[in-house]
């Protein structure tokens, strides 16, 4: 494929957080662009830039996420540059991102995506039932600690946050006996080897909605751009992200709230499976859905609203 570069005597700028993983998942659409269209590594530049979730002072590792406000935490300054002109695009882990854009951008570009599941973390245990009694975890995920709980009402949940060495070490140092990754994560970094693990299928544990794809985003009147984002746009992922975006959004949640769900297509059908609970694990309520493929935004609504009708008023009260 032929294409002309934004501006053809500057590279194309791709801006991400700097975290490995970010920079991992920016890299990967860099050579995705660099692929579709022959062009050297040289015609794109990833271009860092800092969130006010990777601000260390606003993110204290013992100050729970919710406290803060995640809305947009790890993307408002990302945005602003793509607004700004600074950048050209803006790769993200769809799970992170609110379900509605600021006015003058776009997210309609998903590369195709990766392990969904999470994985079950700890030196010498695979899955959450070998946990001896009373054993304490450690995530700072409301969802993760939420399904816990309600799995498993013995268990002590503390504040774990850092990246995967950091997490490692804190096993180690005996502060948890186990915590919950990403398995996207952990294949992006090339860790699965190196991180003991056991990965937690969805019958067992819903993940986070969108977890593991990643979203590229754009100006919205960028048509250049917007054409060549097309060449590595993945449609299947597209209606999968439909169906779990437009649950969520019904729901009001962001990723820092206890709501699960995945969305899998078999031919020309497509399954949703949701999750919410409340914040302590005392209750869950869960539900599936399934119809055609192209209806994907259709069935996450309706699941949303059958849930919220089985939800008590203060089900919700997540303080
Ligand atoms: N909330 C942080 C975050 N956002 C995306 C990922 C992992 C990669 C992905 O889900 O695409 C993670 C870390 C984790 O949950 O372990």
């Amino acid at each position: 494929m032929t294409t002309t570069l934004p501006d053809p005597t500057k590279p194309m700028k791709i801006g991400t957080r700097g975290s490995p993983l970010a920079l991992a998942q920016a890299y990967e659409t860099r050579d995705r662009l660099a692929a579709a269209f022959d062009l050297p590594e040289a015609a794109f530049e990833v271009v860092v830039i800092k969130t006010t979730g990777d601000d260390r002072a606003m993110i204290a590792a013992d100050r729970p996420l919710k406290e803060i406000g995640n809305k947009g935490l790890f993307t408002r300054e990302i945005e602003d540059q793509l607004l700004n002109g600074e950048i050209d695009i803006a790769v993200h882990s769809m799970k992170d991102m609110p379900t509605e854009q600021p006015p003058g951008l776009t997210l309609d570009c998903y590369l195709p995506r990766e392990d969904s599941r999470d994985a079950f973390v700890a030196l010498e245990m695979t899955a959450i039932s070998q946990l001896p009694e009373g054993a304490v975890v450690g995530t700072s995920s409301l969802r993760r600690k939420a399904q816990l709980l309600y799995r498993r009402p013995d268990l002590k949940v503390v504040e774990f946050r850092g990246n995967v060495q950091t997490r490692l070490g804190k096993l180690r140092d005996g502060v948890a006996e186990a915590t919950f990754l990403a398995m996207a994560g952990l294949t992006r970094l090339g860790m699965l080897d190196e991180v003991p693990h056991g990965a937690i299928g969805p019958d067992d544990m819903l993940p986070a909605l969108a977890q593991g794809a990643i979203g590229i985003e754009r100006r919205s009147h960028d048509t250049n751009t917007a054409e060549m984002l097309g060449a590595i746009h993945d449609d299947v992922t597209a209606h999968r992200l439909a169906a779990e975006r437009s649950f969520l959004a019904t729901l009001d949640g962001s990723c820092e709230t206890p709501i699960a769900g995945l969305a899998e297509i078999d031919g020309d059908t497509l399954r949703l499976r949701g999750e919410i609970l409340r914040t302590d694990g005392s209750e869950s309520l869960s539900g599936e859905i399934s119809g055609p493929v192209s209806e994907g935004a259709d069935l996450g609504r309706a699941l949303a609203q059958r849930l919220l009708s089985r939800a008590g008023p203060d089900f919700f009260d997540w303080g």
